[in-house]
């Protein structure tokens, strides 16, 4: 049995946390969480860590002593260097709150790039994580919405740096700009990215924790990790009643499945592929010439299959990168943002037309 840890910080990590304790602990009841027993197979911890205590509460499936609040106002506005000094201050509570909850076999911490707390608090803890141990530790990062102005842009450049440089052992990308036709106004497209988000890392924990008929494990997953520049994503896809397992594997490595935008043939470096199912349904002669297909293109591929009777077929692949299109273009308009800030700054600095304004009633009085 696997010791698994899932952080999520922030207000994005938060949500995404409890999307999947709703799942793990079924969605019948907002207090399922006290009476039942979770569904993982594995033992998991699961820790929400937030400066806003209203993000905390807002938490319907995580427990309360699974919930750290950090006080620091209602959250850090989306500033990385108040972030930082935040976290740096509170390191020794907030390691000792996850060190209580014993040693783990691999860890998953769960962010958004943009906002302040979860994107500063994420790469400090993802050291500190691998300076004190050594089980693998991955980021899960939600990418912001392009639109979402100049902030949000520079700090996910930053973010992305940073995780990099912490020691992490890799970055699994989910973006709201790709993914945000999801659902009609945000909330629901949050919700319905959280959920994607939440039912892939269960069913990759699921799958890692598995008798299988063909075996994937841990050790496979750190080595498809291991590979390309980094980064990788997730696809998945659950058959409906007449789709052939073929198609059902084609659909979770195209567009519609991925967290990510990516050309996976072309972009991507290693991969997992986990078809989950009915034995009946899952031919093995369409799932080889799938997978062939990506490894002959890709490299290496390694394949899990999962028999439960009675189940459609579903299909989860971790891919990841050695390049990514959309990750530079992000970089290219973060870079214009960074500038754009900058030189905001540069001009109230210099210009002073406020001071200038202010001057103007310099040694004079109200008369009434
Ligand atoms: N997918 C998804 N994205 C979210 C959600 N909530 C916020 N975001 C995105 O996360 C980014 C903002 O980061 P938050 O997680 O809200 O910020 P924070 O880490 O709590 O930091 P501060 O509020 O600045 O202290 C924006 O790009 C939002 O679009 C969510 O529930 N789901």
């Amino acid at each position: 049995m696997l010791n698994i840890l899932i952080v999520g910080n922030g207000q994005c990590g938060n949500r995404i946390l409890d999307a999947i304790n709703r799942e793990a602990f079924g969605k019948k009841s907002r207090l399922a969480k006290f009476y039942s027993q979770q569904k993982y197979k594995s033992n998991v911890q699961t820790i929400a860590i937030n400066t806003a205590v209203n993000d905390l509460k807002e938490m319907k499936f995580t427990k309360a002593k699974d919930r750290i609040h950090i006080p620091h106002l209602h959250g850090v506005g989306a500033n990385r260097n108040v972030g930082k000094h935040v976290f740096e201050d509170n390191k020794t509570h907030i390691m000792r709150q996850i060190e209580e909850r014993g040693n783990f076999d691999v860890c998953f911490v769960i962010t958004s790039a943009s906002g302040g707390t979860g994107s500063s608090f994420t790469p400090m803890l993802v050291k500190e994580l691998k300076e004190r141990h050594d089980y693998p530790v991955y980021a899960v990062v939600v990418l912001p919405f392009r639109e979402e102005g100049t902030l949000y842009l520079q700090n996910a450049a930053f973010c992305l740096r940073d995780i990099r440089e912490s020691g992490a052992d890799g970055i699994i990308l989910a973006d709201n700009q790709f993914l945000k036709q999801m659902g009609g106004n945000v909330e629901s497209a949050y919700n319905g990215i959280n959920d994607m988000v939440a039912r892939r890392l269960l069913f990759l924990l699921d799958s890692l924790d598995s008798e299988m008929m063909m075996v994937t494990d841990l050790g496979d997953f750190k080595t498809v990790m291991n590979g390309g520049a980094g980064l990788a994503t997730i696809g998945f896809y659950e058959a409906d009643t007449d789709m052939p397992v073929r198609s059902a594997i084609q659909k979770a490595l195209s567009p519609s499945g991925l967290l990510f935008s990516s050309d996976v043939y072309k972009e991507a470096s290693r991969a997992m592929v986990i078809i989950r199912g009915d034995k009946e349904r899952l031919s093995i002669d369409e799932i080889s010439t799938e997978v062939e297909k990506l490894s002959s293109a890709v490299g290496h591929v390694f394949k899990g299959i999962v028999v439960r009777s009675g189940e459609l077929p579903q299909v989860l692949a971790v891919l990841t990168l050695e390049s990514a299109s959309e990750l530079e273009s992000l970089y290219s308009i973060a870079v214009d943002a960074i500038k754009q800030e900058r030189d905001k700054k540069e001009r109230v600095a210099s210009v002073k037309e406020v001071d200038r304004a202010f001057s103007q009633i310099d040694g004079m009085d109200p008369s009434y």
